[in-house]
């Protein structure tokens, strides 16, 4: 039985003003929510006032990505420790936005994939073909590609302490998600690949849907037997709009849990 997870990733956005009416909200609203776990990846300078409004509580706090290399000379980079030394648990690693927009390659997230595990954090591995690669029906050779470059390097063992997330970028910030069939279609495809290297790890590796997730699709994409939750970006935003999604999580794991426990 797989816990639901729901990761707000508020990409560059917010203030400390606005973050603390945003993490009073959340904590308000989610605070009892015991069926599912729940984490926000924050900007960097955030971290310290994530740490202080969120220690102690249910949610958990991370960053949005790292550099693989230890203390050193890279200007501009943050060290795992670093993100460690400010309490993270979790890191996004290879999102759309950083490989477009900063040419990361699936190199350089392998590296920083492991990276964030060797300093005890739960790597966050994006994955998601363009609009033109789904409608050449390459969906699965992308998916697969961006999955492999984990799995070659460091074989399925290093799923047990990590989650995946499938993010369309078609359904990134459109308002156009991914119907439920579409996203569950890929996401048993991620799981039925990991399973040919180890059926257990497969089973039991939370796969995240994100793309345009709102608290009108939520239930119905989390309900699907193969996504175990979400991940957020602009309904992140808002209290408003992040608590009902995670409480949407929450209630269908604890239906589910009751259900299957009473069998
Ligand atoms: O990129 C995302 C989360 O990482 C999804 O963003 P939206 O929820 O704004 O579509």
């Amino acid at each position: 039985m797989r816990r639901k997870l729901v990761v707000g990733n508020w990409k560059m956005h917010g203030s400390i003003a606005t973050n603390k009416v945003l993490l009073e909200g959340v904590i308000k609203g989610v605070g009892q929510a015991r069926d599912a776990d729940y984490v926000v990846c924050v900007p960097y300078p955030y971290l310290c006032q994530a740490q202080h409004m969120l220690e102690g509580t249910n949610i958990a706090w991370g960053a949005q990505n790292l550099c693989a290399r230890g203390d050193g000379a890279v200007t501009g980079a943050v060290s795992p420790t670093m993100l460690t030394d400010w309490g993270c648990t979790y890191v996004i690693i290879g999102h759309s936005e950083r490989r477009m927009q900063f040419h990361e390659t699936d190199d350089t997230a392998a590296a920083r994939f492991h990276a964030a595990q060797e300093a005890g954090m739960t790597p966050i591995l994006c994955m998601g073909e363009t609009r033109e690669e789904r409608d050449s029906d390459w969906t699965e050779f992308i998916v697969g590609r961006q999955l492999d470059s984990i799995l070659r390097r460091y074989g399925p063992g290093v799923l047990k302490n990590s989650i995946l997330a499938y993010e369309p970028l078609w359904a990134v910030g459109t308002g156009h998600p991914a119907t439920p069939e579409q996203a569950q279609e890929v996401h048993a495809f991620i799981r039925a690949r990991i399973a040919r290297c180890d059926a257990e790890i497969a089973a039991k590796v939370r796969i995240l849907y994100g793309g345009s997730v709102k608290p009108e699709n939520a239930a119905q994409l989390f309900r699907m037997p193969d996504i175990d939750g979400g991940l957020i970006g602009g309904a992140s935003l808002t209290a408003e709009s992040f608590v009902p999604i995670c409480l949407a999580a929450n209630a269908l794991d604890a239906a589910t849990m009751h259900w299957a426990a009473a069998l």
